[in-house]
């Protein structure tokens, strides 16, 4: 009897210990930007011919994102994703090994064929509101001094990826928690930049 009660006391314990995995860049401390840094190299994992993409800067808008398409380490539920001028962007290594992942899509994400890590992702509709922006993951490179994430985007859209809608409520919490505001489009500056956008066509 009293071994039952232990194993059920256990097994409560472990059930409020469960802790949301958001993304590795983010669950065990954000590391904040250096105030004077000047950009880095990305590498996709391949052990052997890697893909380098180098970037002439610091990134601006880095977010987690919850949507179908952006690439995500393994085990992660968001990726995080943050754009560049498409002039600070240059593949140095390996390009032939790059392919679109769908060229359907808005953002033309090149990925390597071999370990399937998206090395940028690109906008070649000159009239989309990001047009001239490259979407990169800079937790790629080794450098430290990026810019960290400060919200979280397409939220809700983890849902169409597999996670239970139960979980939201936890998952929303911790990003809170996180200082990573959660937002199931993205966050008011960028989508007010996106209408702004819209309101100036003709
Ligand atoms: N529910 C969809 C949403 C996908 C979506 O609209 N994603 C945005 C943001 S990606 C970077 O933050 C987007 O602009 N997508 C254009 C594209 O992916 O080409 C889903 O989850 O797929
Ligand atoms: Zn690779
Ligand atoms: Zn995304």
């Amino acid at each position: 009897m009293l071994i039952m009660i232990s194993k059920l006391l256990s097994l409560f314990k472990s059930k409020k210990t469960v802790k949301v995995l958001i993304h590795p860049a983010v669950d065990n401390g954000i590391f904040t930007e250096l105030p004077v840094f000047t950009g880095g190299t990305l590498t996709c994992h391949c052990k052997s011919k890697p893909v380098k993409v180098k970037l002439a800067s610091q990134t601006a808008h880095n977010h987690v994102c919850g949507c179908s398409k952006c690439w995500k380490p393994k085990e992660a539920l968001f990726s995080q994703v943050a754009v560049i001028s498409r002039d600070n962007l240059e593949v140095i290594a390996n390009e032939t090994k790059l392919k679109v992942v769908d060229s359907e899509a808005a953002i033309n994400r090149y990925a390597c064929k071999d370990c399937g890590v998206h090395m940028y992702g690109r906008i070649h509709n000159e009239a989309h509101p990001f047009f001239g922006l490259d979407f990169v993951h800079t937790e790629l490179s080794k450098q430290a001094g990026w810019a960290e994430p400060k919200f979280a985007a397409f939220v809700s859209s983890i849902i169409e990826s597999g996670t239970e809608i139960e979980s939201m409520p936890a998952i929303r919490e911790r990003l809170t928690t996180l200082g990573l505001e959660p937002y199931d489009c993205l966050s008011p500056d960028l989508m007010d930049a996106i209408a702004t956008h819209v309101a100036k066509k003709d």
